[in-house]
């Protein structure tokens, strides 16, 4: 029997420490390729998240990985950006300060790397997408046959039916651009989404950082040092005891799509008001009187359920590999 050819998989990340976990997850995932980083703001700045995703390359030996820098600004061209360093640090990095990484971006720039590669590999690239979705929009707006290349988009993002992480409506990756979430969502590729109401299920505890720490593995290692900025922020905004494990459950969605199932649907996001950044699936099941801003818009794929202690076992395992 041919050996089972490894899904190719493009990691559009601003690292970010869940990143980092989700990036060297994949790093150790045999069902996966990662054939390049695309860097986006959201938990730090683009040019942060750039350098940290060279930087995290260099720790896991990967240099042979292309990372392309991705957009400085909204699809709007927006300079507000809002950044997560609360979350991960200033650095983005847990405040480790750690020295600048030796390599450099690729010239392209994420959206024309995007676009390439899909054109290279019609229907056999997975984007994981774990910040806001500028760089994705960027590259539909680019090539009018972009959505139909991809393979499938993975979407950390959204709060379907829950409330967001930013505020009671919007989740953080959809609020940092929500009209290129928007665009994504209604551009026809293969979409599946998994939002906070799923990755809120799934929890590394205190308990499970502590088996981390004594792993003598190298990513393990390196974790355990930039994860305590994490848990402290959990600590005080959640009543949770541990840490939502957001980018290694979208990344792991798409190792083993088994893991999550999905409703069907069309999405839209709210992109003004005190709801921006609020994602609404239309569920299809009732036809409206009125022609609303859901009826012509292609369906897209929404997580509802999680297999959180298998997800929580691999992440778990694939760290602590040597
Ligand atoms: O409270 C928060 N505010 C802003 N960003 C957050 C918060 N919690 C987690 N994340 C970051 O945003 C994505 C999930 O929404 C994750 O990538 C996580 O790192």
């Amino acid at each position: 029997m041919a050996p089972i050819e490894a899904k190719k998989i493009i990691i559009d990340t601003d690292p970010g420490i869940d990143d980092t976990m989700a990036i060297f997850v994949a790093l150790r995932s045999p069902e996966v390729q990662v054939i390049g980083l695309t860097t986006i703001y959201g938990n730090v700045y683009t040019t942060l998240a750039t350098r940290n995703a060279l930087h995290l390359l260099e720790i896991a030996g990967r240099t042979d990985i292309p990372v392309a820098e991705g957009s400085h600004v909204t699809i709007t061209k927006g300079t507000k950006l809002r950044i997560a360093d609360f979350v991960h640090g200033a650095d983005g990095l847990g405040n480790q300060n750690f020295p600048p990484p030796k390599g450099k971006p690729i010239e392209q720039s994420a959206a024309a790397f995007l676009v390439e590669q899909a054109k290279l590999y019609p229907g056999k690239i997975t984007i994981v997408a774990l910040g806001p979705l500028t760089n994705i929009a960027l590259a539909i707006q680019l090539d009018p046959v972009f959505a139909s290349n991809i393979g499938q988009i993975v979407v950390l993002g959204g709060a379907f039916a829950v409330n967001g992480n930013v505020n009671p409506a919007a989740e953080a990756n959809i609020f940092g651009d929500p009209d290129a979430a928007d665009i994504v969502f209604t551009s026809g590729a293969d979409v599946l989404a998994v939002g906070i109401n799923v990755t809120h299920q799934v929890i590394l505890t205190d308990a499970d950082r502590d088996v981390l720490a004594s792993s003598s593995g190298k990513f393990a290692q390196y974790l355990c040092k930039i994860l305590e900025v994490y848990f402290s922020y959990h600590h005080d905004a959640y009543s949770t005891r541990g840490v939502y494990l957001h980018d290694p459950t979208a990344l792991l969605a798409a190792v083993n799509p088994a893991l999550v199932t999905y409703t069907e649907g069309v999405v839209r996001v709210q992109t003004s008001g005190i709801t921006r950044g609020l994602t609404i699936l239309y569920n299809k099941q009732k036809r409206f009187e009125e022609v609303t801003e859901w009826w012509d818009k292609p369906i897209v794929k929404v997580a509802v359920t999680v297999d959180a202690p298998a997800v929580v076992k691999m992440v778990m395992e694939r760290l602590m590999e040597s």
